[in-house]
């Protein structure tokens, strides 16, 4: 539906280089990377405000790289809404129906159902001062919705909500991609939320595309090792062959991988809730299993960080914290983990 072809857009102090993305119809497409990167300013180059400079975006076959923003079908919500501060919420909603080619009866017919469907009946004679972070979304989100876009495109639509307004807020954004058959692109920080929402998604470093896909593909199977560091795989470490077994590079530890790796794989990564915690007096389950020495542990809320010293060799996992408490688990004691060869992944 949406295809960025070779895009560049040259600051002086920051570019996006050589993009090239595909967006499908009915995508819940993620933009994830560090802070930055240059996620907005795509959002924003794909929106019209920022003009690339070089490439082309291509939406529905028709080449729209120099179409105005107002003829391109897409609506923008920014992180903080930038809702009229002297408009009421209806106004502000039907704002951008005034400057286009939309009946009044069209306007009226579409204000109605975005307001049942919002949720907005008892707010639409407020200002925004008085409304909340969860209210001012929904009014954004209405007055985006009212021009029937194509494509909605989020910058952090749910960062400047408190957690009570957040999960109510991100299944409203779950139930008007679905009802609406909205396509949506979202910058995000949040990887919950991206991957309650998106179907789809890229990772975005430097002004560059590093890796493209389903989300769960991006999470379980990153292709670079700034990829898996920036999805949270941990216990990446270079290994070399011997058969079918991987051999911790510099180390004795031997690692079992359920596929054997492509040729050019030379670092394997485990993420931390797959190393799996085994009481000593019970046999291992998996044919990788480690004992060794806690280095550090971590309280976050109710899990815990562990760290494991094997030979040299650092482990990571995220365990129960009533299992940490159950087994007396404390740094300088040993602890004996194991995890699937399916959950080793090389890339
Ligand atoms: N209008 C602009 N003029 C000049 N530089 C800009 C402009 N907009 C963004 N930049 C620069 O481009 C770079 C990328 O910014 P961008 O806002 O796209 O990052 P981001 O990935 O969205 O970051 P964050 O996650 O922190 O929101 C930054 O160095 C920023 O300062």
């Amino acid at each position: 539906m949406i295809s960025l072809k070779h895009i560049g857009l040259t600051l002086p102090e920051f570019s996006l280089t050589d993009i090239c993305l595909e967006v499908h119809a009915h995508d819940f497409f993620a933009l994830i990377g560090p802070t930055g990167s240059g996620k907005s300013l795509l959002l924003e180059g794909i929106m019209g405000i920022m003009p690339f400079t070089s490439g082309s975006l291509v939406f529905e076959g028709s080449d729209i790289t120099r179409v105005p923003v107002e003829n391109r079908q897409l609506a923008l919500v920014y992180q903080d809404f930038a809702l009229f501060p002297h408009l009421n919420v209806t106004q502000n909603i039907l704002y951008g129906t005034w400057y286009h080619p939309i009946s009044k009866k069209e306007a009226r017919h579409r204000f109605d159902y975005l307001i049942a469907a919002l949720g907005l009946e008892k707010i639409i004679h407020r200002y925004p001062y008085n409304l909340s972070g969860g209210e001012k979304q929904r009014v954004a989100l209405a007055r985006s919705l009212i021009l029937n876009p194509k494509v909605l495109l989020l910058d952090e639509p749910l960062s400047a909500l408190d957690p009570v307004f957040h999960d109510e807020a991100r299944s409203l954004l779950k139930k008007v991609h679905k009802e609406l058959k909205m396509t949506i692109i979202m910058v995000s920080h949040n990887f919950e939320e991206v991957l309650y929402l998106a179907n789809r998604g890229a990772i975005i470093r430097e002004g560059k595309i590093m890796q493209q896909g389903r989300i769960q593909t991006l999470f379980e199977k990153p292709d670079s090792r700034f990829t898996a560091r920036f999805v949270g795989m941990k216990n990446i470490a270079a290994f070399e062959r011997h058969g079918d077994v991987l051999k911790i590079a510099g180390t004795g530890l031997d690692i079992i991988a359920e596929t054997p790796p492509a040729p050019d794989h030379h670092h394997l990564g485990i993420r931390p809730e797959n190393i799996l915690f085994h009481p000593t007096d019970t046999p291992p389950v998996c044919k990788n299993h480690f004992t060794g020495k806690i280095t550090d542990i971590a309280l976050y809320g109710v899990f815990t960080r562990i760290h494991i010293d094997v030979q040299g060799v650092l482990f990571e996992a995220v365990w129960p914290r009533n299992l940490v408490n159950e087994f007396c688990l404390e740094i300088g004691k040993t602890a004996a983990f194991e995890f699937h060869s399916a959950s080793v992944h090389t890339f």
